[in-house]
């Protein structure tokens, strides 16, 4: 994308009314006035859930559309890539989906202790070399700050075309004897996934499917 078009969907975002972009230090000194309050935001007590690293936002667009009864949000750093999920939650007049400009990093930061009923984590970069393991989105750091955010029953999906970051994710969970609900390393072969895993696709995922890649899903909780 030319930095034209990208300073075009930056200006857009920010008359979004379904984009929100908190400055870091805000977050950093606690003042992000949303934290805790995120059911003012939508107006009702529906659960959220959450899709970190959303991209486009296929999946908070795509679970919007579904089901009204829950509030999704979709959370990059990158806002010219969320542009297009919340054009087209506004288009459609979806008022239970937004967008939120951040580090995943802060997550425990922008929200309260069980203010998020799901988690969905998709085609995350698996970060292979070991140097980049404090990156990995499922490790032992990021799962304590889901755990920390989630309601007592929360439930994380990982879905992702990385075989390491599957094997990874099982193994951890396995040893820190978490409960894995669901596993399937080839959702598109084996029978069995929920309609989310099947009737969603991202962007990334797409990319893979025609490269023949199997796309794997885990169900888990954290506590
Ligand atoms: C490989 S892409 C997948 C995008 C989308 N989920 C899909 O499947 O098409 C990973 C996304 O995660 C975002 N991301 C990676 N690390 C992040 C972090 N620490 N905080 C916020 N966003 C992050 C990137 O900006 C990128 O959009």
């Amino acid at each position: 994308m030319g930095s034209k078009n990208k300073l075009k969907r930056f200006k857009e975002n920010e008359t979004f009314k379904n984009v929100i972009q908190p400055k870091r230090e805000e977050i950093e000194k606690n003042m992000f006035p949303l934290k805790g309050k995120w059911k003012e935001f939508f107006g009702n007590d529906n659960p959220i859930v959450l899709e970190l690293g959303c991209g486009k936002g296929e999946y908070t667009v795509g679970l919007a559309r579904q089901d009204s009864q829950k509030n999704f949000i979709g959370i990059d750093i990158k806002g010219a890539r969320f542009w297009r999920g919340a054009k087209s939650a506004l288009e459609e007049s979806l008022p239970n989906a937004a967008f939120l400009r951040t580090q995943i990093e802060l997550i425990d930061q922008v929200f309260a202790e069980n203010e998020v009923s799901e988690i969905w984590i998709t085609f995350p970069d698996p970060q292979i070399k070991y140097k980049r393991t404090k990156h990995r989105l499922t490790n032992q750091s990021f799962l304590a700050r889901y755990r920390h955010i989630l309601i007592e029953d929360g439930v994380v999906h990982l879905k992702t075309d990385s075989e390491f970051l599957h094997g990874y994710t099982l193994g951890l969970l396995h040893g820190l004897g978490l409960d894995v609900c669901y596993a399937n390393h080839d959702v598109y072969k084996n029978e069995g996934s929920p309609w989310e895993v099947l009737g969603i696709q991202t962007f990334y995922e797409q990319q893979y499917l025609e490269k023949g890649k199997p796309i794997t899903y885990i169900q888990f909780k954290v506590s």
